[in-house]
């Protein structure tokens, strides 16, 4: 068991999730930081309190176990005791799902509040590691709007929101160990040095880029859109696992093709080495059919408003790629195949789903995609969707 020590360098880290525990926890304290969990469950506080450490099992085939030391919790509710902590924090990290962003906003102004107040200008890092372009900007937002005006001078002189991309596959846990977490062996943590405040921060295995852009897109649109993508043709086909997709020769292909057409446009966009991106497009494969990972298809689909949402990872890359004139039949389908993801836990499937009863598909594709009926790709999904309802329909008559 391992003590907070006072030497050591301090990082509030929002969210004791999957991410949060199997990545962001694991290389904040590797880095020597201590680390202060902020979250929602009491069983987990209570738990961080008292072993100050957590185990993670790396999926791989000697399923290697590491212990993360240093850690405590508090609770997201206990604004005093959060405040506290931003207050000699270095750093503060976050891996909460975008849409939760807002609500962690008011206490970190609190924070920063705090600070002026006590003439504290240490530079403070903050960082959303979440599955968006530009979290952190996102987030930056949220926060300023708690600030005073008078103080958004003052803040800019010592707070940072560089954007950050996170690459670790995670998937919901189900040890008795509340804190324990198994994650597969890959990671990639990459982060916009631009946006740094003078004194870089120190963190082990983390890249530094001048700009973010090629990055975050080359990890979005391959691996989340690819991986979306599984899911989607997944569950149609009535799969529960990523694995059980990769495994099925027709599906793990589709799955390629749509990463070859977005490919095609990054390594256009970006000017990739296109063989290195064959190569990260092959490893994506074999990290989705990690055996040793058991990763459901309704986690990887989950929230498929906000993953067809226009800036996301299936409209966005397809956009591009017909802008720059290329085939997107394989990326109009995997688009297709998510407007029929219909799981009735998910509360964004089941909005999709009362949507597309109420209204026609025109009307969804435009209101929820954001492309226009004049948009030719509006029709090439709008047709491949009504392909696959046509398709449903004959199979369940036939069954
Ligand atoms: N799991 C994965 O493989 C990956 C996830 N991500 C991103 O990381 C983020 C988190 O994902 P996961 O860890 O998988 O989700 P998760 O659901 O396991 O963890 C999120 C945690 O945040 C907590 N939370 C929500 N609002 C909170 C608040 N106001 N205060 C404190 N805690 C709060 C939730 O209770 C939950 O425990 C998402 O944006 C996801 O897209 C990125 C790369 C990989
Ligand atoms: O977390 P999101 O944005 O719902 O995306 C689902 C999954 O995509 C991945 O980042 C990688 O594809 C995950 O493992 C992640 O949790």
């Amino acid at each position: 068991m391992n003590d907070v020590n006072i030497d050591r360098p301090k990082a509030v880290h929002f969210g004791a999730g999957n991410i949060g525990r199997g990545f962001i926890g694991l290389i904040l304290t590797k880095s020597g930081y201590d680390v202060c969990f902020v979250t929602r469950s009491q069983t987990k506080i209570e738990q961080f309190n008292l072993r100050k450490e957590y185990p993670i099992t790396i999926a791989n085939e000697t399923k290697d176990r590491i212990l993360v030391k240093n850690v405590e919790a508090v609770s997201t509710d206990d604004t005093l005791s959060v405040v506290k902590k931003i207050v000699d924090a270095k750093i503060i990290t976050t891996a909460l799902g975008v849409s939760n962003l807002p609500t962690i906003a008011e206490n970190i102004a609190l924070g920063i509040k705090a600070r002026i107040i006590k003439n504290n200008k240490n530079p403070l890092h903050i960082i959303a590691c979440e599955n968006i372009i530009g979290a952190s900007s996102k987030l930056k937002k949220y926060v300023y709007s708690y600030l005073p005006a008078s103080m958004h001078e003052q803040a800019s002189q010592f707070v940072a929101f560089p954007n950050a991309a996170v690459d670790r596959i995670v998937p919901v846990q189900y040890h008795k160990d509340p804190l324990e977490v198994t994650v597969e062996p890959y990671f990639e943590w990459v982060i916009e040095s631009s946006q740094l405040q003078e004194k870089l921060p120190t963190i082990q295995d983390v890249q530094f880029v001048d700009s973010l852009d090629a990055y975050i897109e080359r990890k979005l649109f391959t691996v989340n859109t690819a991986h979306c993508s599984a899911a989607y043709f997944g569950y149609l086909k009535g799969y529960s696992t990523i694995q059980e997709v990769m495994k099925d020769p027709q599906l793990s292909m589709e799955v390629q093709k749509v990463m070859n057409e977005t490919g095609e446009m990054l390594i256009e966009k970006y000017d990739l080495d296109e063989q290195e991106h064959k190569r990260y497009i092959r490893k994506i494969l074999h990290r989705f059919a990690n055996p040793n990972l058991k990763d459901k298809i309704v986690r990887v689909g989950r929230s498929p408003l906000r993953k067809l949402s226009i800036n996301d990872r299936l409209v966005k890359p397809t956009v591009q790629a017909y802008e720059l004139g290329m085939d997107i039949s394989n990326l109009t389908k995997a688009i297709a195949a998510a407007l029929h993801f219909d799981y009735i836990k998910d509360p964004e499937a089941v909005k999709l789903n009362e949507e597309l009863e109420k209204y026609d598909i025109h009307l969804v594709i435009s209101k929820y995609l954001g492309i226009p009926k004049a948009h030719p790709i509006h029709e090439k999904v709008a047709a491949k969707y009504k392909e696959i309802k046509n398709r449903n329909l004959k199979v369940k008559t036939l069954s």
